[in-house]
């Protein structure tokens, strides 16, 4: 089923998070994100405005927009994911397991 569901890409940027995490160098905005004082309510915040973005794209049927909305929501959630320790590899899992 892994050749169906292929997040390559996302578990790519995950392993990025991790690394970040761990290295702390100076300058990243994965860093920023997981140091900020609101903790976890600062990456839901992102989240959330990154669906607003995305939905005004679709709504605009901007496809370019969309395009681009749609990969800075995707990387907010890879962060969200991190910060809960749930995996990529778990969300194709399930995805997976509900594949007909
Ligand atoms: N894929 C991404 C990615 N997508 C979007 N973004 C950032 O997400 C932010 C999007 O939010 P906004 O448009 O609201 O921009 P902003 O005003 O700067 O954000 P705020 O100040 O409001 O929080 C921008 O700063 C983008 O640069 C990303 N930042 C990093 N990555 C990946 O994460 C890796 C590690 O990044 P660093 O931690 O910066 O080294 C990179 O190599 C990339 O692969």
């Amino acid at each position: 089923m892994s050749e169906i569901v292929d997040l390559s890409i996302l578990n790519a940027i995950y392993k990025i998070i991790e690394e970040r995490s761990r290295e702390q160098p100076e300058g990243s905005y994965v860093c920023a994100l997981l140091n900020d004082p609101k903790g976890i309510n600062k990456i839901l915040e992102k989240v959330g405005e990154e669906t607003t973005e995305t939905i005004i794209a679709v709504k605009d049927g901007n496809k370019e927009e969309i395009i681009y909305e749609t990969s800075d929501l995707l990387f907010h959630l890879l962060v969200m994911l991190f910060e809960c320790g749930v995996t990529p590899d778990d969300i194709s899992a399930e995805l997976a397991r509900r594949f007909k």
